[in-house]
């Protein structure tokens, strides 16, 4: 299967402007590699920095060092040096994200937050919102819900509203922050099969997935981000 996410020699050192330019070095030299089909979960200790990596692939952190490569149709961009323009169009098109916490638009319906990514794709209004109740539906999102803004759910109702959005769309390459931190049995066991569908239909996931029972079932690999730990390399 082609490689869909390739990091070669990544590293990241926050630096604390209010702390007088303090350095705090997180990963060093992270070497990783996710192709079509592959579930690929990060793994190691509390702060040994597996959402910064996801934060790099996403470009919400720079990556001061190495390359974050991305199979993007038939080129290859990388997140390290592209402009932001390059990297909206990647979160368009390639990189779906689906974070621990909902994002809370104010006054726009769960069906709606759902059904954007679709629409932003190109896909017509009417279908898209069908779409975006099938997918709430099939995670127990209660129908009385679908009409309102998501702020007043609970945090297992806001995560689901989140997972139905990062798995309508069909990217390329996923990236999962513990998306069932929040959830119950049966809504867990939904997004073990959302996962596998992905990967089904040529996806490439790479996640953090603290749930043991979750990763058995998901996980082709963990890799161990103690070998990447910056205070190795110091
Ligand atoms: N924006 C930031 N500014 C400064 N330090 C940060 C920032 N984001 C993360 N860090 C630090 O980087 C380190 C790694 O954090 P990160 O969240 O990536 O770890 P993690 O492995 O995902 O942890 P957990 O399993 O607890 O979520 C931590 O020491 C954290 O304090």
């Amino acid at each position: 299967m082609p490689t869909r996410l390739c990091l070669n020699g990544v590293s990241k050192n926050f630096v604390m402007h209010l702390q007088g330019g303090a350095v705090l070095p997180v990963v060093a030299e992270v070497e990783l590699a996710v192709a079509a089909g592959e579930c690929v979960v990060l793994g190691g200790r509390s702060g040994i920095g597996k959402s910064s990596v996801l934060k790099m692939i996403y470009g919400n952190y720079r990556c001061e060092e190495g390359q974050i490569l991305i199979t993007d149709g038939d080129r290859i961009v990388n997140v390290a040096t592209a402009s932001p323009r390059e990297i909206l169009a990647l979160r368009k098109e390639t990189i779906g994200y689906v974070s621990q916490f909902l994002r809370a638009i104010p006054r726009v319906s769960a069906r709606d937050i759902v059904a954007e990514p679709l629409i932003e794709r190109g896909v017509e209004r009417d279908d898209a919102v069908s779409r975006a109740e099938d997918m709430l539906a099939r995670l127990n999102v209660p129908e009385k819900l679908w009409g309102l803004p998501p702020a007043t759910f609970s945090g297992g109702e806001q995560q689901r509203v989140n997972i139905a959005r990062g798995f309508i769309a069909d990217f390329p390459i996923l990236l999962l922050d513990e998306p069932t931190a929040s959830l119950d049995a049966a809504n867990r066991a939904v997004v073990v099969d959302l996962v596998k569908e992905k990967k089904a239909s040529g996806a490439a996931l790479l996640g953090i997935l603290h749930d043991a029972d979750v990763r058995e079932r998901i996980a082709d690999r963990v890799i161990d981000m103690e070998a990447f730990a910056a205070e190795k390399a110091a």
